[in-house]
């Protein structure tokens, strides 16, 4: 490796096993900037966590993370403190596009042909962004903290997600696999009272069918789920679509969302703030950058410019 201090972590499951069988050709085009370098391969989930920490202890700052949200995401989480403080101030995450949706280099701008990620990976450029905590009820009931960069969602965005991430064989769609998972995991849906709260603001018990607390204004495959959310402003923006019918959904809202022209339906409300609180006394499933994590209760607050990601110099 021509940098000692860059570490490269790979998730050959990353869009269901096609990361893995198009690793030689990624391979080859970071060697070409990197020179020699000896990767990482995760075995199972969670397992870029721990190699990240190990790298980071071992003095790495670069973090090249090829997959897709999710390797990201649990790569983040190895260079992160109980608090959400990065353990070293100056380590670096740089995104490889290699899983199904890669929000992240969407957002950064390194889609479609993604040369833009394999410079910044080899370069000593930054840009610090926003990053997410988040605490909810995990999948055992037990409380959880998690760290996330892309978005919240929970209802029945979190649902598509769930289903999607569930499928053996949508994901191999692609991006399309969410667009696809949408009307199905629509009709079956039902609305439901949620307590939202904005910066301890009560706002009263809504319907909701899905709500989003973003930090980019892309999501779900390339969908423009939150328009004009910025990443670096410090501030997150809620989107919540109320309550509509499911026919509602299907011909008003989701042909939108794609441009991101649904926030104008009338029940589509859009605020922003830096911490969310929502409660329901339904089951009510979580998703952070498109892993599902939990239910509601669940806490969303805003940690400004507190991680760095590879930038193109
Ligand atoms: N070796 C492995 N075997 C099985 N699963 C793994 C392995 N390594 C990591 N994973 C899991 O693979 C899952 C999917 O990874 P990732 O989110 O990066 O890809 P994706 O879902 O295809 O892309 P995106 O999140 O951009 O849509 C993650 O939940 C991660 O925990």
């Amino acid at each position: 490796m021509t940098d000692p201090r860059s570490t490269v972590i790979v998730n050959p499951a990353a869009n269901k096993g096609g990361a893995g069988r198009r690793w030689p050709a990624i391979c080859a085009r970071l060697a070409a900037r990197l020179g020699d370098f000896e990767p990482c391969f995760t075995t199972a989930p969670g397992h870029a966590t721990d190699l990240a920490r190990q790298a980071l202890l071992s003095g790495s700052r670069r973090f090249v993370a090829v997959g897709g949200d999710g390797t990201v995401n649990e790569v983040l989480n190895g260079l992160l403190d109980r608090s959400g403080r990065l353990i070293e101030p100056d380590a670096v995450i740089c995104p490889i596009p290699a899983g199904t949706a890669n929000e992240l280099n969407r957002a950064l701008g390194h889609l479609p042909d993604a040369d833009r990620a394999y410079d910044a990976a080899a370069g000593t450029g930054s840009k610090a962004i926003d990053l997410l905590r988040i605490r909810c009820s995990g999948l055992d009931g037990r409380p959880i903290e998690r760290f996330g960069y892309l978005m919240v969602s929970l209802g029945a965005a979190a649902a598509i997600s769930h289903r999607t991430s569930q499928s053996r064989w949508i994901k191999k769609l692609g991006p399309a696999a969410y667009l696809l998972m949408t009307p199905v995991v629509t009709l079956g849906y039902r609305n439901h009272s949620v307590l939202v709260a904005i910066d301890g603001v009560p706002q009263g018990p809504r319907r909701l069918f899905t709500a989003i607390v973003a930090n980019t204004e892309n999501g779900g495959g390339g969908m423009k789920l939150m328009p004009g959310a910025l990443f670096d402003d410090g501030v997150l923006d809620l989107v919540e679509m109320g309550d509509i019918s499911r026919a509602g959904m299907l011909t008003a809202i989701m042909p939108k969302l794609h441009r991101g022209t649904h926030i104008h339906h009338s029940k589509v409300r859009v605020t922003r703030g830096r911490s969310f609180r929502f409660e329901a006394d339904v089951d009510i499933l979580v998703d952070v950058d498109g892993e599902t994590v939990g239910r509601l209760p669940l806490e969303v607050t805003v940690l400004p410019l507190a991680f760095s990601v590879g930038a193109a110099t």
